[in-house]
């Protein structure tokens, strides 16, 4: 049997395109018959009984804008036991049965506890950094990848204007998939990603060096947060290279924005896909997308999967980068 009443949240970092998510959970539940709550703030809003109900124009024109609606938060107090336990008793008081997660792993984690409390759980992908194991897709990626990449177009003006090194570093915590793909689309002469150890006088130095003698006068550094200490290794390279060479920090402008139409649509379809599971009477699955095809997963079982790094790509990328 169904849920007959559903609520849905946004959780962890924003990302463009939750909107398109939002909109879609609270449509679709809205044609199967269902309820549906929109709760704000992330699992604040389960613990402070912030939520409202929804009806179909609750979510007209947002799905245009970056952010989310129902605003996000990262929540302390939900991540102990007791707070799960808040959040479902508050939920069975309410009569929300299944609940509807969009957010990234950490999200999904709270997910699986709160399933654990006795309420249905779907978890929604949904973060800019691309960075969970079970999906090809996070919504919000294409929408940052686009961002960064027209912000680096344009350090590349100056950058050239002035025969200067650039290093910028993109979003990404644990996960270079945001670096790895601008770095190739802006023609980095190198990207460096936490999933690969990289030598300073060989993939930096010795590279700008060759390059230098092919007739190259400026240079773009693409590099993921998480890879770190981007103001020390543009001082370091402008020592040893002698070129003037400048640090910038995209930080959250990748976060914002409207988002794509490919985010769009992968939300529409993925918040489509979660409703159906609930009305299926579904529970504890994490909506993904394999190909072109949206799927889904058991969200124990996609927590584990490990991440697979793309080798191939950043093959292209070193090929190509010089
Ligand atoms: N291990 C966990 N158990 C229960 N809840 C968690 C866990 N990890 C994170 N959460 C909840 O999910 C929220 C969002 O997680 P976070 O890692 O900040 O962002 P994201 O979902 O984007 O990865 C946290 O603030 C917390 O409330
Ligand atoms: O919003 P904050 O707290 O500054 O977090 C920044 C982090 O959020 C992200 O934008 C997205 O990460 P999550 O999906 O885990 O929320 C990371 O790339 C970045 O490291
Ligand atoms: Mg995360």
């Amino acid at each position: 049997m169904g849920a007959k009443t559903i609520a849905v949240l946004t959780s962890g970092g924003d990302a463009p395109g939750m909107n398109a998510a939002v909109r879609a959970v609270v449509r679709s539940a809205i044609s199967f018959g269902m309820n549906v709550y929109g709760v704000m703030r992330g699992y604040n809003g389960l613990l402070n009984g912030d939520v409202k109900e929804m009806n179909m124009r609750s979510v007209s024109d947002i799905m245009q804008h970056g952010g989310t609606a129902l605003f996000t938060a990262r929540s302390p107090e939900f991540n102990t036991p007791e707070g799960v336990k808040k959040a479902a008793d508050f939920c069975r008081e309410k009569g929300i049965e299944g609940v509807v997660v969009v957010g990234g792993d950490g999200s999904f984690r709270g997910a699986r506890d709160l399933c654990g409390a006795g309420i249905s759980c779907i978890g929604v992908p949904g973060t800019i950094d691309n960075d969970i194991a079970c999906t090809d897709y996070t919504i919000g990626y294409d929408t940052a990848l686009n961002t960064a990449m027209e912000m680096i177009d344009r350090i590349r003006d100056t950058t050239e204007s002035h025969d200067r090194c650039s290093v910028v570093e993109v979003m990404g915590r644990r996960c270079g998939d945001i670096a790895l793909n601008t770095g190739i689309a802006v023609g980095a002469m190198a990207t460096l990603v936490p999933e690969v150890p990289y030598d300073f006088e060989r993939d930096i130095v010795e590279r700008m060096k060759a390059a230098q003698r092919t007739g190259k006068r400026h240079y773009i550094i693409v590099v993921a947060e998480g890879v770190g200490h981007t103001q020390e290794l543009t001082e370091r390279i402008q020592a040893a290279t002698g070129i003037e060479s400048r640090a910038t920090v995209l930080g959250h402008v990748q976060r914002g924005g409207s988002p794509t139409l490919r985010d769009r649509v992968v939300a529409s379809r993925m918040g489509y896909h979660a409703v159906e599971l609930l009305n299926n009477g579904a529970s504890n699955r994490v909506v993904a997308m394999k190909g072109e095809q949206i799927v889904d997963f058991d969200i124990t079982e996609a927590l584990n999967m490990p991440r697979i790094f793309d080798e191939n790509l950043y093959r292209v990328s070193a090929r190509l980068s010089i």
